[in-house]
This record gives structure tokens, C-alpha cells and sequence, in this order.
């Protein structure tokens, strides 16, 4: 009697001891976890743009807690999250993972979200929209959460794993909302720092860049072109009797053909090129890897759509022409200056045989050659 009471107190020990063992596991577990979590949000809370806010969550949050497949799908109503990452070089449409949709409804109509996180079996119709990467095995089991922020609805935050039991219906769901609302937070306030960035650097009347962005970037295409020992290129483009054009038309005629012109100038440069407006129907562009004679060709080319163009405003049609100005910088035949300082000459010049081309009659392109030519070469 005595030694079986003193064996079940064993066994019962025994048991105990495994359940305590269980518990300081799982214990353990849960503040590695809550560890992990933290050392997550830190990090993207500190990130300031939106491609390095993708490029972390797509990357980081797969192996940090263990998912087999993520993916990221953001509402972009009014195509302004491709264009910031178009403008930031980023290769939205190829990435892995990323989805942009165009509205809200798209979303919660495909999927019936509500604005609380889906957890379940992956459904075909249901989930492909938010996992449809091309060859990649489907994942078995799924959490779709809403990534919603002051009642707004932002997009998804979409994890999967190959195992049916790891997301399952019921299970709770205060972890994933956590970082849902957490990303949602992040990603309000990149889009926010995006808008700002933008409209403090683009004329609202012609929507190119305007001089403060030149300034920011004369200085920085000037360092490549120093690196890479490549010419840079400057055109400096001033419509002709504008203000004849503000008398005989009216003003707001006027803000027409400076947008016209704007986009007619930007249409003939490339991508990459930088245009700016200087003041008031005065334009600068930059075009990188060009010299002088590559450049004044495609000044002259601006020059040709300029007069060729029929401008119609209010029933009239009214007749446009522009002078330009070239210089170049070439960093192997230049002396060694500070970019401040190059930059100074290459816009002065520029300027300089802007004024030629008025003086010589307007409607014509000069070249004010090359700037800072070093004498011992
Ligand atoms: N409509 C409109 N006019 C502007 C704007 N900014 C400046 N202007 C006008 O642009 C005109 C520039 O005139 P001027 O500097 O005399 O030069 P111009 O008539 O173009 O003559 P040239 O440059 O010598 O060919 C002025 O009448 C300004 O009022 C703007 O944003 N909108």
C-alpha cells in the first residue's frame, strides 16, 4: 500500500514535471517570439520609403517567422505607389510578391474581406489573386489580414504555409492583427512622407520638376558623370515672347501652352533625363551621358516639335517657338572643381547661349560648348 501511494506520487511527479517542462517551452518560445516581433517593428519603423518598406517586409518577414509564402497586395486607386516606385527605380512589377490593385472593392468583393484576418485552407478562387506567383507551389493554409488604417483600407498582408494545420479557422488571430495594424501604420506614413517628397519637388502647373529638385540633383548627376567620366549635358529653354503670347491670349492661356510645352519637352528626352522648371517660361534639363554635339541634336529636335505644334486654346490656335541654350560638362577634359561650383558654370553657360539664341533671332539652338576646360589638357 505504501510503496504503490509512493509510486503514483512519483508518476504524478513525473507528469507534473513534464507539464511544467511543456509550459517553460513554450514559455521561452512566445518571449522569443514577442522578441522577434519587436526587433521587426523596429526596423520597419524605421524605414523611410516605401521600396525599402516592400523589399523588408517581403524579404525579412518570411524567415522571421517562418512562413512558406508571403505576399504583400496594396491599393493603389489613383497609380501613385507605381509611380513613386517607378521614379525610385524600383522594379514593382517583377517582384515577387507584390501586388498593386486598383481599388478596394476589387479586393473585398474577390475575397469577401471584411476587416477582420481570414484564416483557413487555401481556396482557389478565393486566394490565387493574393498568391498567384507563377510556378511557386500554393500554399495549404492561409491568413489573409486587411491592412486598414482610420478606416481606410490600404491593402493586405498575406501569409501562407505548405502545412493545412498551421493557419486554421478559429485559431486566434491577435498576433497577425498586431502586425497587420502595425504595417498599416508604416505604410500610411510612407505614403504620406512619398506625397510630401513629391509635391515639394514638382511644379503643380506644368507637373515636371522644379528648381529646387535641380538644385537637389544637378549636384548628384555631376558626381555620376565624375565617377564614370561621362559628359553631362545641359539645355537651358526659354520660351519665345511669352508674354506676348499672356497679352494677346489672356494669362491662363498662357499656363496652357506652359504645360503643353512642358510635355512636349519631356516627351523628347529620355527617362532618365531630369527636367525642371526654372522660373517663370524658363526650363533646364540635364541629360547624362550626352556630349555636346548629342545634345545640341536633341535641343534642335525639341526646337522642331515646339514650332511644329498647333497649340489650341479656347478656339484659337496659338503659334509657339522656344530658344535653347546648351553646355557640357566633361569630367575627362574639366578641371577639378567642386560640384557646387560646376554646377554653377554649366547652368551659367547654358544661360549665356540661351541669350545668343534670343539675340540671333530666337527660335534657334546655341551651344555654349564645354565648361571648366582644363588648359593642360
Ligand atoms: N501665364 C503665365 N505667365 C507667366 C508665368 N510665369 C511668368 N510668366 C510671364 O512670362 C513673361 C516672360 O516675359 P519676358 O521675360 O519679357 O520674356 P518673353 O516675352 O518670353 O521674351 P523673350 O524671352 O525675350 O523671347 C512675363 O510676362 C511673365 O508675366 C506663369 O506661370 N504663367
Amino acid at each position: 500500500m505504501g510503496l504503490s501511494l509512493e509510486q503514483d506520487i512519483t508518476t504524478d511527479l513525473r507528469v507534473l514535471e513534464s507539464h511544467l517542462d511543456g509550459m517553460l517551452n513554450r514559455v521561452q518560445h512566445n518571449s522569443l517570439t514577442l522578441k522577434r516581433l519587436q526587433s521587426f517593428e523596429m526596423r520597419l519603423l524605421g524605414l523611410s520609403s516605401l521600396a525599402e518598406m516592400i523589399e523588408f517586409i517581403l524579404g525579412e518577414a518570411k524567415a522571421l517567422f517562418d512562413l512558406d509564402v508571403i505576399s504583400l497586395c496594396l491599393i493603389d486607386a489613383k497609380n501613385e505607389i507605381a509611380s513613386y516606385l517607378e521614379v525610385d527605380n524600383y522594379n514593382y512589377q517583377d517582384r515577387e510578391g507584390l501586388f498593386l490593385a486598383s481599388s478596394e472593392w476589387q479586393l473585398r468583393h474577390s475575397f469577401g474581406l471584411s476587416d477582420q484576418p481570414f484564416l483557413g485552407s487555401y481556396q482557389t478562387t478565393a486566394c490565387e489573386k493574393f498568391f498567384s506567383e507563377s510556378n511557386q507551389q500554393k500554399p495549404a493554409s492561409v491568413v489573409i489580414a486587411p491592412l486598414i488604417r482610420r478606416d481606410k483600407y490600404l491593402g493586405s498582408l498575406n501569409l501562407g504555409s505548405y502545412h493545412n494545420e498551421r493557419f486554421m479557422q478559429g485559431m486566434a488571430t491577435d498576433f497577425v492583427e498586431h502586425i497587420a495594424s502595425v504595417i498599416s501604420i508604416c505604410l500610411e506614413n510612407n505614403l504620406n512622407v512619398e506625397t510630401m517628397r513629391r509635391t515639394s519637388l514638382v511644379d503643380p502647373l506644368t507637373g515636371v520638376n522644379n528648381r529646387r529638385f535641380l538644385e537637389q540633383r544637378i549636384e548628384e548627376e555631376l558626381d555620376r558623370s565624375q565617377r564614370n567620366r561621362e559628359p553631362l549635358s545641359c539645355l537651358f529653354l526659354d520660351i519665345d515672347y511669352f508674354k506676348r503670347i499672356n497679352d494677346g491670349f489672356g494669362h491662363q492661356a498662357g499656363d496652357h501652352v506652359l504645360a503643353v510645352v512642358a510635355g512636349v519637352i519631356k516627351k523628347v528626352l529620355r527617362n532618365n533625363d531630369v527636367l525642371a522648371r526654372y522660373g517663370g517660361e524658363e526650363f533646364v534639363a540635364l541629360l547624362s551621358q550626352s556630349d555636346a554635339s548629342t545634345a545640341s541634336e536633341i535641343a534642335e529636335r525639341i526646337r522642331l516639335s515646339i514650332a511644329k505644334l498647333q497649340v489650341e486654346y479656347a478656339d484659337q490656335v496659338i503659334p509657339v517657338t522656344i530658344s535653347i541654350g546648351v553646355a557640357t560638362y566633361q569630367a575627362s577634359r574639366s578641371q577639378k572643381k567642386p560640384v557646387t561650383e560646376i554646377a554653377l558654370q554649366l547652368i551659367q553657360t547654358a544661360d549665356a547661349a540661351l541669350y545668343e539664341a534670343k539675340r540671333k533671332g530666337r527660335n534657334r539652338v546655341e551651344n555654349g560648348g564645354l565648361v571648366l576646360v582644363s588648359e593642360s589638357v
